[in-house]
């Protein structure tokens, strides 16, 4: 087989769909879906419990086979190709399996002996392809903070220790792409701190990344792209910053929060009613352009510490699409 066998003309996207359906008899769990995922993104794929997520990212696996549909991985059909396209994909799905008398070292080391890294992989001409395979082992367990503790066996793991191990082995082979379903599950905050840096510093080397998640602010803290899911349909699928679009009103920051309300002609603070008075310093302007609201506070001598047109939380974008 030619390694450009099996590969669409033209096909750019990292992960692409086109009328993907699932059905578990009379429930459509997955619905038509057109996914674009672009290499290079962080892709969050959004969607509360049971709104089809896991099956999706199942059939983009070849795990499960779909009713009906298209899907392309990293620009070949799947699951027809899924010999040359599963090598250069790590993957996280629901629960890592891990033998538990077994260390993470010596799960990984197993499948390891599956095979080296792919070639042209972020890992080829770093910590892996060269090294040997203890290295890239080392080099995995490192890099999701699970080398200390790589001799125990894993039934003695907390949850959040075998996300980790479940993680290494995702990278193990250093893959072009990443599909993660719920990463962070059973993390604490720190943990997931450092699971979002570490897919961030993959991702600058070149690894896109498919999180799927119910969580808004992971989804919000970590994504360029945004998929969001509901009872099995796609209802958005855009970058972050156009979901989260401009409401239409001004939010300014002022050191003094009363003066500029009077610059601004608006009634004084209100503890019943909070109006435009945001937190601490903030206004929130209806009708009033931030270069207009930074004028005319200038000019009564308020100082303006920040001065922005007002997004939209992803929390609330979603709650539109969804309800
Ligand atoms: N093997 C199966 N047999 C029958 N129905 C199924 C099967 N797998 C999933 N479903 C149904 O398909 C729908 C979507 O489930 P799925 O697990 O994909 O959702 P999800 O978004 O991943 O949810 P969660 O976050 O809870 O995992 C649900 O209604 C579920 O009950």
């Amino acid at each position: 087989m030619t390694p450009d066998e099996g590969r669409a003309p033209g096909g750019e996207g990292a992960v692409v769909t086109r009328g993907l359906t699932k059905r578990y008899g009379r429930v459509t769990a997955v619905d038509s879906l057109d996914l674009d995922v672009r290499a290079g993104d962080r892709y969050g794929f959004l969607g509360p419990n049971g709104s089809g997520k896991t099956t999706t990212v199942r059939m983009l696996l070849g795990l499960v086979y779909a009713t009906s549909g298209d899907i392309e991985v990293l620009g070949r059909s799947m699951p027809r190709h899924a010999g040359r396209v599963l090598p250069e994909v790590g993957a996280l799905v629901e629960g890592p399996g891990a033998y538990p008398h077994l260390s993470a070292r010596a799960n990984l080391r197993l499948l390891d002996a599956a095979g080296p890294p792919v070639a042209g992989g972020p890992l080829a001409d770093g910590v892996g392809s060269r090294g040997s395979r203890r290295r890239r082992i080392e080099a995995a367990l490192e890099q999701v903070g699970l080398a200390d503790v790589g001799r125990r066996p894993v039934r003695a793991y907390s949850l959040g220790m075998r996300q980790r191990l479940g993680l290494a082995a995702a990278l193990l082979r250093g893959p072009r792409l990443l599909v993660l379903d719920e990463p962070t599950n059973g993390l604490d905050p720190r943990g997931i701190a450092e699971i979002r840096d570490l897919l961030l510093d993959l991702n600058a080397r070149g690894t896109t990344v498919f999180l799927s998640s119910h969580l808004l602010a992971e989804v919000e803290a970590f994504c360029t792209r945004v998929g969001v899911l509901d009872r099995g349909r796609l209802v958005a699928q855009d970058d972050l910053d156009t979901l989260r679009g401009p409401t239409g009103r001004t939010r300014v920051r002022v050191d003094d929060v009363a003066a500029g309300a009077r610059a601004l002609g608006l009634p004084p603070r209100d503890t019943e009613r909070p109006g435009p008075f945001a937190g601490e310093g903030d206004l929130v302007l209806d009708g009033t352009s931030v270069a207009d609201a930074t004028e005319r506070l200038v000019r009564a001598g308020v100082r303006v510490l920040e001065a922005v047109p007002e997004r939209r939380t992803l929390e609330e974008s979603v709650l539109e699409l969804t309800t």
